[in-house]
């Protein structure tokens, strides 16, 4: 997100987390977003911050500038790289920490084990070279190589016609849904009356035909 009228579309829909890009390579770049627009929202809903490789002590300063919530890593960020961005908010309240993957037919899962005691949640986004938001799905049945106990957001490509499958995923450790690029009119735009079906649908308050 990162037009303020949208983004205050979005949140009277009551997102439990609401993405904001500071990868400059995206389409989706927020990086020129006034802080105050992300000052209006609920605090019910976590304002995270999306990164790519970024010194932690830059991501620190996001943090700070912006107020975020959470952040979200989402290129080859160490295990060591994640402590660094916490020890950043020694004395203060740190933001949660969600550590994105790639997830390819050869992504070996036990890698997650290093990002245990880093990270709060982990993401399982589809593999791509532009490291997220590639509007493609990835094969759920390799979430079985899994073996680990930290929950875990469900992202890559997921669109309206996967709502079925999601709702039939019986995994206890699926813990949030990312929409992206599927619910979008234009990078970064997003088509508030398709996010709210879908939601309303992942929620269980759809509307009985
Ligand atoms: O969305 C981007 O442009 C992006 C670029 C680089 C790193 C991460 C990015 N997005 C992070 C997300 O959490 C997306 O929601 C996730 O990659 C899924 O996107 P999509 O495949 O478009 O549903």
């Amino acid at each position: 997100m990162r037009e303020a009228g949208n983004i205050s579309e979005l949140a009277e829909l009551a997102p439990d987390y609401m993405g904001f890009i500071f990868y400059e390579a995206s389409p989706r770049f927020a990086g020129a977003m006034q802080p105050q627009i992300l000052a209006s929202l609920p605090a019910a809903i976590a304002r995270t911050g999306v990164f790519v490789n970024t010194p932690p002590a830059r991501v620190a300063d996001a943090v700070t500038h912006y107020g975020l919530d959470a952040v979200q890593l989402h290129g080859s960020e160490s295990p060591a790289d994640c402590a660094a961005i916490a020890a950043c908010f020694t004395g203060r309240p740190r933001p949660e920490l969600i550590k994105a993957f790639g997830v390819d037919p050869g992504f070996d899962f036990s890698q997650t084990a290093a990002y245990e005691n880093v990270a709060d949640y982990f993401l399982f986004d589809t593999r791509s070279p532009a490291h997220g938001g590639s509007g493609k799905t990835f094969d759920w049945n390799l979430l079985a190589g899994y073996k680990g106990s930290k929950a875990f957001f469900l992202s890559g490509g997921i669109g309206p016609e996967h709502l079925a499958n999601l709702l039939r995923l019986d995994d206890s450790r699926l813990y949030a849904v990312d929409l992206n690029s599927r619910f979008e009119l234009a990078p970064a735009l997003k088509d508030i009356a398709e996010l709210a079906t879908t939601i309303n649908t992942l929620r269980g308050n759809a509307a009985q035909p």
